[in-house]
C-alpha cells in the first residue's frame, strides 16, 4: 500500500495533505503520529479510498485504489474508529455480524457459529448475547476489533483505538493488536496520540505535521528531541527509565 505525491484538500478548504509519499510496510505495525489537525485521519481515508487525492496516487497491492469497488476495498481493509455509540442497543454478536456484512446482503442471515471464532480471538465468546452497552469500554473496543476481524481483512486500520481507555486496557489492546499482527500477518495502520505507546508497539512510525511527512522511521529513528519538538511545536525531553527504556515527555508549561 503506498501514497505517491498525494495532495488533498476537503472541498472548499485549503490544501491539507501536501506531496505525501510513503509506503505502508506489509505485515508490520505502522503508527501515524502528529498534532491535532495534522491530517492523520485524512491519511487513513486516503489509504482506504474513502476520499481521493486531488493529485498523486494511492495504490493497494499494486492497483490504484479508485479502481477498486467499495466491496473489494472492504475485503482488504477493516477500520476500527471511536464513533460507534449508535449501536449501543445491539448485542455483542450483532455488532460482530456487522463486520460480515460487506460480504453478505443486508438480508442475509449470518450464523452465531460464523462470528464466534472472532469473539474468541478477543476473549469475549462468553459475552456473545450481552448488550454491547453492558460491557466496559475496554471490552467494547475489543468487540469492535472482533467486528473488524470478522471482515477477514489484510489491513487493519485503527483510528485512535485507545482513546477513552485507561492505561491497563490500553496496554491490553496494544498487546492484542501485536498478537494479531504476529499470528495473522495483518498489516496494522493506526493513529495514536500517545507517542510512547506508538514508539513501543510500532515497527514503523510516520511523523506528520501540517499534512506533510516529517519522517517515516523506526522508533529509534523517531526518538529525537528536536524532531519531535518541531513536529509537535512543544518542547520534548527524552528520558531513560530503568527497565523501560527511553520515554518521551512533552513539556506543556514553560
Ligand atoms: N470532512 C471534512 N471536511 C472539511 N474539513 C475537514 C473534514 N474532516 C477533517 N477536516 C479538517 O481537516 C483537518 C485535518 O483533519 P484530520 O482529522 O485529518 O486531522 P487529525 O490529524 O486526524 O486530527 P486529530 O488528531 O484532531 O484527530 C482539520 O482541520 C479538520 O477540521
Amino acid at each position: 500500500m503506498e501514497l505517491k505525491h498525494v495532495n488533498y484538500g476537503y472541498p472548499g478548504s485549503e490544501k491539507l495533505i501536501k506531496d505525501f509519499t510513503a509506503t505502508v510496510p506489509n505485515g508490520k505495525i505502522l503508527s501515524i503520529i502528529g498534532q491535532n489537525g495534522a491530517g492523520k485521519s485524512t491519511l487513513l481515508k486516503l489509504l482506504m479510498g474513502s476520499v481521493s487525492p486531488d493529485t498523486g496516487t494511492v495504490e493497494l497491492d499494486g492497483q490504484l485504489i479508485e479502481t477498486l469497488s467499495k466491496r473489494q476495498r472492504a475485503a482488504k481493509i477493516a477500520l476500527v474508529t471511536q464513533q460507534h455509540q449508535v449501536y449501543d442497543e445491539m448485542t455483542v454478536k450483532e455488532v460482530v455480524k456487522t463486520g460480515r456484512l460487506p460480504f453478505h446482503s443486508l438480508l442475509a442471515t449470518i450464523s452465531d457459529d460464523e462470528v464466534r471464532p472472532f469473539l474468541r480471538v478477543v476473549d469475549l465468546a462468553d459475552a456473545m448475547n450481552r448488550p454491547l452497552s453492558s460491557l466496559s469500554g475496554g471490552q467494547q473496543q475489543r468487540v469492535w476489533l472482533a467486528a473488524a476481524l470478522a471482515q477477514e481483512p489484510q489491513y487493519l486500520f485503527l483510528d485512535e483505538p485507545t482513546t477513552y481507555l485507561d492505561i491497563r486496557y490500553q496496554n491490553e489492546l496494544m498487546a492484542l493488536i501485536r498478537k494479531l499482527n504476529a499470528e495473522q500477518q495483518l498489516t496494522v495502520v493506526m493513529i495514536l496520540h500517545d507517542i510512547n505507546q506508538a514508539l513501543k508497539v510500532s515497527d514503523q512510525i510516520w511523523l506528520v505535521k501540517s499534512g506533510q511527512l516529517v519522517k517515516a522511521g523506526t522508533a529509534d529513528e523517531i526518538l529525537n528531541e528536536q524532531l519531535l519538538s518541531n513536529a509537535f511545536e512543544l518542547p520534548v525531553k527524552i528520558v531513560n527509565i530503568e527497565k523501560y527504556g527511553p520515554y518521551v515527555i512533552q513539556l506543556t508549561a514553560s
